[in-house]
């Protein structure tokens, strides 16, 4: 059986960690692209070297040239720039959406039938634009954050109560903003909601609301002590159990920025919400009964979302 094939456009942070990820799990062979002449080759060939202590039988190529990522089938788009200490990922809209103009060509251009993942931030609005650029189909198009913002409410939660990451689990859903919604709700240990936690006195509730903080400021925090960009491990690793869904038809259950088609109350926008991931890319959205607080709290995360996706509109008239 030939090997799939996945493009990793921008080979910096978390598109080098995402090769190096994508290699060792033997997804597929890889092409590293980038703007910046022999990032992507010098990584590749890093990676490869890497190959014989690993013990992994993928290809990887570095390019500069987007006929390189003909007939991938799957591209994940880190292409773009990350925040520095002080700013907010809103601050990198206008810059990124020009960077999904040029990536969105390429994809329609050579990777026409691919599940594109895209990572880059403003992540909801940058989605959406890349969705629009490319003109693939909305189910084949979605947005890495959910995965990542769980995993971080999942890690303080173990660590709070010094249990198995394991037997955690957490859902954050809404945009990858400051009004994201982590949900207490249906955030279990052991299968026992969080609200149960704190109802038996595992944990307080001031202490909940402080991880539920902290989930929020997840990225910054990070931002805040690198310095010079933001986190990329974990986001890589969330964006390959992503990308491991499709190719492998495992139809896991992921909060990711799908394209909402009346689901939810809502129209014409990505945002972060439960999707089925599977052979046929975002398969279906996952509809939970939200109670007035969580659907106040995902209305305001949606709101947000809109507000950057008209910004788009403004800048890119061809978006409108
Ligand atoms: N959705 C999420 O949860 C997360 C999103 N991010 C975002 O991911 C993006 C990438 O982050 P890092 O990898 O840390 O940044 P980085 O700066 O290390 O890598 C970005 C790469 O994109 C390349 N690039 C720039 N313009 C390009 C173009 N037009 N075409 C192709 N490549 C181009 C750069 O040369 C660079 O190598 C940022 O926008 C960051 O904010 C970061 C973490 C989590
Ligand atoms: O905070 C940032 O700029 C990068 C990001 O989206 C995250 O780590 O959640």
């Amino acid at each position: 059986m030939a090997r799939k094939k996945i493009a990793l456009i921008g080979a910096g942070q978390i598109g080098g960690t995402l090769a190096l990820l994508s290699a060792q799990k033997e997804l597929g062979d890889i092409v590293l692209f980038d703007v910046v002449d022999g990032v992507g080759a010098g990584k590749a060939l890093d990676i490869a070297q890497s190959a014989p202590t690993q013990g992994f039988d993928v290809a990887l190529k570095g390019t500069s040239a987007y006929e390189d990522i003909k007939g991938a089938d799957v591209v994940i788009v880190t292409a773009g720039v990350p925040r520095k200490p002080g700013m907010s990922r809103d601050d990198l809209l206008e810059i990124n959406l020009k960077v999904m103009e040029q990536v969105g060509a390429g994809i329609a251009k050579y990777a026409k039938d691919a599940f594109v993942i895209c990572i880059t931030n403003p992540l909801d609005a940058m989605v959406w634009a890349l969705q629009k650029f490319s003109g693939l189909p909305t189910n084949k198009v979605i947005g890495m954050a959910g995965v990542l913002d769980s995993s971080r409410f999942v890690h303080f939660i173990a660590k709070e109560l010094g249990v198995s990451t394991e037997d955690v689990s957490a859902f954050v859903l809404g945009g990858h903003g400051d009004t994201m919604v982590p949900l207490a709700r249906y955030s279990t240990v052991a299968g026992i909601p969080l609200t149960d936690i704190v109802k038996m006195g595992w944990m307080s509730k001031e202490r909940l609301e402080e991880i539920i903080q902290r989930t929020r400021d997840g990225g910054a925090e990070i931002v805040g002590l690198l310095k010079t960009g933001s986190a990329f491990y974990a986001p890589a690793a969330s964006a390959i159990a992503m990308a491991e869904s499709y190719l492998k038809d495992k139809k896991r259950v992921l909060p990711a920025a799908a394209y909402l088609n009346g689901e939810y109350g809502v129209t014409g926008t990505y945002v972060g919400v439960p999707v089925v991931i599977g052979a046929g890319g975002a398969e279906k959205v996952v509809e939970i009964s939200l109670n007035s607080a969580e659907q106040k709290a995902f209305d305001k995360s949606v709101g947000a979302v809109e507000g950057l996706i008209e910004a788009c509109k403004k800048i890119a008239p061809k978006l409108a």
